[in-house]
């Protein structure tokens, strides 16, 4: 979301029937997981109370377009030092790359369970390690 428009905390209430009150947890990681579980269970309802309703009924060529556009205002602002949009942005990336999960069927656990085996390799070693293409 640009910073020229309003950020999600300041966004108006929308307008129809408010949104039954999600669980408010701890902000953990546990927030992706709760968040998967939220936008997942807005597939299919009424896109004009639900933006999650409303990008995964757009299809995964809309959703993929706005993971990037929010992935590309995300590096502007870390690229100005603007650390309080950057902090909005990078919310903004998440969401987009969850509502990205929910479209392709993919569980956040799956995605835990990739970071956790990669725990303990270092990037430089992990690429070291690849097969040498003979042809590169
Ligand atoms: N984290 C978010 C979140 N972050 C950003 N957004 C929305 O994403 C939209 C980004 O605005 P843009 O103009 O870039 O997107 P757009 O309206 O598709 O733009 P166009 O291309 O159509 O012009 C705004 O409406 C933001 O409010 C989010 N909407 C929802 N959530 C979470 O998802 C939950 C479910 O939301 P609903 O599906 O709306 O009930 C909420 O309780 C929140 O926890």
């Amino acid at each position: 979301m640009a910073k020229t428009e309003k950020s999600r905390k300041n966004a108006p209430a929308k307008s129809a029937a408010p949104p039954k009150p999600e669980a408010v947890g701890p902000a953990t990681p546990d927030v992706l997981d709760r968040l998967f579980e939220v936008v997942e269970s807005r597939r299919g309802t009424d896109p004009a109370i639900s933006h999650s309703a409303r990008l995964l009924a757009r299809g995964r060529r809309k959703i993929a377009q706005k993971f990037g556009e929010e992935a590309v205002e995300c590096l502007i602002e870390a690229v100005a030092g603007n650390r309080d949009e950057l902090v909005s942005e990078s919310a903004d990336v998440l969401y987009h790359l969850i509502v990205m999960w929910v479209d392709a069927g993919v569980k956040p656990a799956e995605v835990w369970a990739e970071l956790l085996r990669r725990e303990g390799t270092s990037g430089v070693a992990e690429k070291a390690s690849r097969p040498r293409d003979p042809l590169a």
